[in-house]
């Protein structure tokens, strides 16, 4: 049968059939180490629980599962891949502290990473690669720098604020139905350009834009059956990324954000970035000072990343703010009561004068994280501590196998009645100043911006950005909802009209 092929082509085979059993060994070894944790029987052999977890209400089985099977879960991938659903406190607090770097983020999303953005900060794995990176950034997203870009939050807020009035005058009645999502990721995509590299990306025009159609219609997927099979395959798959016409979306987005900071960064060495305060003027600072000095490719990674993920998540939750403060008028009053003397550009009254408008925010983030599964991959066997033993056995350590995915879902950590209490699953901010008064730390639960050495970089920027534009749309405008509006899916979760295709957000809006 062989005797036809050369003997290069019989190493080749050779090796392709080692790494094939490497592979099935791999995968029985996992099954095996595992076998006695508790979970529910695959739906199918092909897809394991896959199916479940993109059709259903976003994190609703990971509900089901933890509260038939406890804190620790086992669920089937694609073909049998291995994945733990973990809501153990002291096993997430291992996993993202000081494990972190024993618990990168799985391939697959990495690969996703490289192909949107390149070897920037979300892709890198290593501990010091990446300790490096933070380093770099670290500076430009201090409380310090954010500080010095809030104006840009109060000018882009006030542009907004501004196309929404002509909208509202066009009515004649003072009120006009907007579609928020659109206009809130044009905000994002605006504030982040400015504050990155005081570029104005000029969405907020309000005209057809191509950069924002691009990057929306990479990630605002419906729940077609093609982005099914990419989110499904790209775990064990990652080529599956490069084809079909979602490969064609992630190569333009990636070259277009790349032709803007690298004409960016090329401008900002002829012209000087005059008092050095956008974010890549002070990280090629931090990085000149550390001696290390990053290539083209290098900064136009980073600032291809800020730029990302500083518009997709911040649009998100801006849209879920608005959603809850439209499901409730005396909300609204009293933000707009608390904010009344709210001067503009203060970032320190943004972030301290304003309780209930931080627990406004809080109370989002908890109910609508925008990450839900924050998922990571073993990349050794792992000895992790458990702050209970596992049902039926004594042991308070879980042996977890190299390879394998953990999934930490924060809809059922954000929703546990025994951290949150029995009201757990109802907007209610006011639950964030009881805990402040009992002296309970702000953000030991809530992990919408995950934490230890991987944690968000942005969160001070997010926070300030969000509570500006916040203020500004209170201080104009009533918000009411005419509409059932669901949660689903996309890259981060959005909201939409129940049963309607991708993100929307249709809102009546009343000039005051
Ligand atoms: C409400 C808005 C935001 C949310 C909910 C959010 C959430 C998160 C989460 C959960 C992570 C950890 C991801 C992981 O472990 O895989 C993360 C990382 C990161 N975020 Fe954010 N983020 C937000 C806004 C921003 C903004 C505005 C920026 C930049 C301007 C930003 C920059 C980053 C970066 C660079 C990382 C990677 C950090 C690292 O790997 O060391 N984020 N974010």
């Amino acid at each position: 049968m062989f005797q036809n092929l050369s003997k290069i082509e019989i190493i080749c085979l050779g090796i392709l059939v080692m790494c094939l059993l490497k592979h099935v060994i791999r995968f029985f070894q996992a099954r095996l180490a595992l076998k006695w944790i508790p979970g529910p029987q695959a739906s199918s052999l092909i897809w394991g629980e896959e199916w479940q977890l993109y059709y259903s209400l976003p994190g609703s089985p990971y509900l089901k599962w933890h509260k038939e099977f406890g804190k620790v879960v086992r669920i089937s991938g694609v073909f049998g891949h291995q994945i733990l659903s973990i809501t153990d406190p002291c096993a997430i607090s291992f996993i993202l502290g000081e494990a972190t770097y024993n618990f990168p983020k799985p391939n697959g999303v990495r690969e996703w990473f490289k192909a949107t953005l390149g070897e920037g900060i979300l892709w890198v794995k290593a501990k010091e690669a990446h300790e490096k990176q933070r380093r770099t950034l670290a500076p430009a997203l201090s409380q310090q720098s954010v500080r010095n870009l809030t104006h840009i939050f109060y000018e882009t807020s006030t542009k907004l604020a501004s196309q929404w009035t002509k909208l509202v005058d066009h009515s004649h009645t003072g009120e006009i139905e907007i579609e928020v999502t659109n206009w809130v990721g044009r905000f994002a995509l605006d504030t982040i350009g400015r504050a990155a590299f005081l570029y104005d990306f000029d969405c907020l025009s309000g005209e057809p834009h191509a950069l924002a159609e691009t990057l929306d219609g990479l990630t605002n997927n419906e729940n077609k059956l093609s982005s099914f099979y990419m989110r499904a395959l790209f775990w064990t798959f990652p080529s599956v990324l490069c084809i079909g016409q979602k490969g064609e979306m992630i190569r333009r987005s990636k070259k277009e954000l790349g032709e803007i900071a690298s004409k960016m960064w090329r401008d900002a060495k002829v012209a000087g970035d005059a008092e050095g305060r956008t974010l890549m003027a002070l990280m090629i600072k931090a990085d000149t000072a550390s001696g290390h000095c990053m290539n083209e490719e290098e900064i136009v990674s980073q600032m291809r990343t800020t730029i990302s993920a500083g518009y997709e998540t911040v649009s998100a939750i801006i849209a879920w703010v608005l959603y809850e403060l439209s499901q409730s008028p005396q909300l609204q009053a009293d933000l707009r009561e608390e904010t009344s003397t709210s001067r503009e550009s203060c970032f320190d009254e943004l972030n301290n004068r304003y309780p209930l408008l931080d627990a406004v925010l809080k109370e989002t983030l908890r109910l609508h994280p925008a990450i839900l599964e924050n998922h990571h991959e073993a990349a050794s066997t792992m000895l992790v501590p458990l702050s209970e033993p596992l049902p039926g056995t004594s042991d308070t350590h879980l042996v977890i196998p190299k390879g394998t995915t953990i999934a930490i879902p924060l809809n059922v950590l954000h929703t546990d009645p025994a951290i949150w209490g029995p009201d757990a699953n109802e907007f209610r901010p006011q639950r964030w100043i009881e805990r402040k008064n009992a002296g309970i730390r702000d953000d030991r639960e809530l992990l919408a911006f995950s934490k230890g050495p991987r944690s968000c970089i942005g969160k001070a920027f997010a926070l300030a950005e969000i509570k500006a534009l916040t203020v500004t749309l209170l201080r104009h405008f009533a918000f009411s909802c005419p509409h059932e509006i669901e949660p689903f899916q996309s890259f981060v979760i959005r909201p939409r009209v129940k049963g309607q295709g991708p993100s929307s957000l249709p809102l009546l809006v009343r000039k005051l």
